[in-house]
């Protein structure tokens, strides 16, 4: 049997000033016909990514990209063709986004996406859509839970979105009281709070979601969790990345990327072997091990979604 090529598409992912994305409609007649899409199109040869994308949305939209950054890679397979969907966000342009093929247009906000409306592939892409550059994993020390509960409003004041409870040392009843008490504060300012802890557990419990540790995730045969809930897992190898994304998790973490204070004797795994782990991966992922929000450039360059942190974001003086 004849291997069949790799399609290159660029996609762009266009914000307007409410943060809504821009989609447009397939025409009936082509492959993934009648759904909805980002705009883009095939890289032709001998063309950088970024000018692909240029030329494309140009194109189909007639704007001008004037800077974008990577967003999400997925390599799918539909059976009858593979792709790459090379996916950037777009940073600035010019002009006024319209359908210069006769395609219908929509702005929709990233939790407004009905993935059922949309090629299989692009899945991870409206997950990604949906989640913050920052991830911040609690620290020390949940016994204290005022002082514990200062330090998370600062971190939700420096602009933290999306928070990991990790509290192993509580009892079920003292995790499950900070959880009510986090989830408050989280809520203010529209942040999502999940909680690293047995689903079983904290059945009763408010939350936007689940963090499964990596054990919990290879237990799973199903996504667990109710229909609403965010649910991510942490992964260390490319097996553990493949089960989270045959589960259609929202998003995995990889670490260590760099050595930790609080993993001292784990090898760390550099940024190429990271960016070559996450490029085979069908879910956003974040970047976790010694980092702070100052890594954020690089870990997106290596096709991160973003930073996880507990030391690098649970401290007021990291705010920036
Ligand atoms: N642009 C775009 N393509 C997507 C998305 N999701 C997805 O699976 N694809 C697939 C569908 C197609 O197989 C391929 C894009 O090819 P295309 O035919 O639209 O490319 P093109 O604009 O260069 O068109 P043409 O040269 O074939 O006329 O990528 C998406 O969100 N946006």
């Amino acid at each position: 049997m004849s291997v069949r090529p790799i399609i290159h598409v660029m996609v762009g992912a266009l914000a307007d000033a409410d943060g809504r994305i821009l989609v447009t409609q397939r025409p009936a007649h082509v492959h993934q016909g009648g759904l909805w899409e980002f705009p883009g199109g095939k890289l032709e040869p001998q063309e950088m990514p970024e000018q692909g994308l240029a030329r494309e949305l140009a194109e189909e939209l007639g704007i001008e990209v004037r800077a974008s950054r990577p967003l999400i890679r997925i390599h799918h397979d539909y059976g009858d063709r593979r792709v790459l969907l090379d996916v950037r966000r777009v940073i600035d342009y010019s002009g006024t986004a319209h359908g210069r093929e006769g395609q219908p247009l929509a702005w929709l906000a990233p939790e407004e996406m009905d993935s059922a409306r949309f090629p299989a592939a692009d899945r991870p892409i409206i997950s990604a859509l949906r989640l913050p550059s920052l991830l911040l994993i609690t620290g020390a020390d949940p016994r204290q839970a005022d002082d514990f509960l200062v330090r998370l409003e600062q971190s939700l004041a420096c602009g933290v979105r999306l928070v990991q409870l990790r509290a192993h040392e509580l009892s079920a009843a003292a995790y499950a009281q900070l959880a009510d008490a986090a989830f408050e504060r989280c809520e203010r300012v529209g942040a999502k709070l999940l909680l690293n802890r047995d689903p079983a557990e904290v059945a009763d419990c408010a939350r936007h979601g689940l963090h499964l540790g990596s054990r919990q995730l290879m237990a799973c045969a199903t996504r667990p969790g109710c229909a609403t809930d965010l649910i991510g897992a942490s992964c260390h190898d490319p097996a553990q990345l493949a089960h989270a994304a045959a589960l259609r998790v929202d998003y995995a973490l990889l670490s260590p990327v760099k050595v930790t204070a609080t993993h001292p004797e784990a090898s760390p795994l550099g940024w190429s072997r990271f960016a070559e782990w996450v490029e085979a991966a069908q879910v956003p992922v974040y970047a976790l091990g010694g980092l702070t929000a100052d890594d954020l450039p690089e870990a997106i360059e290596h096709g991160a979604q973003g930073i996880a942190a507990i030391q690098g974001l649970w401290n007021k003086n990291n705010c920036r």
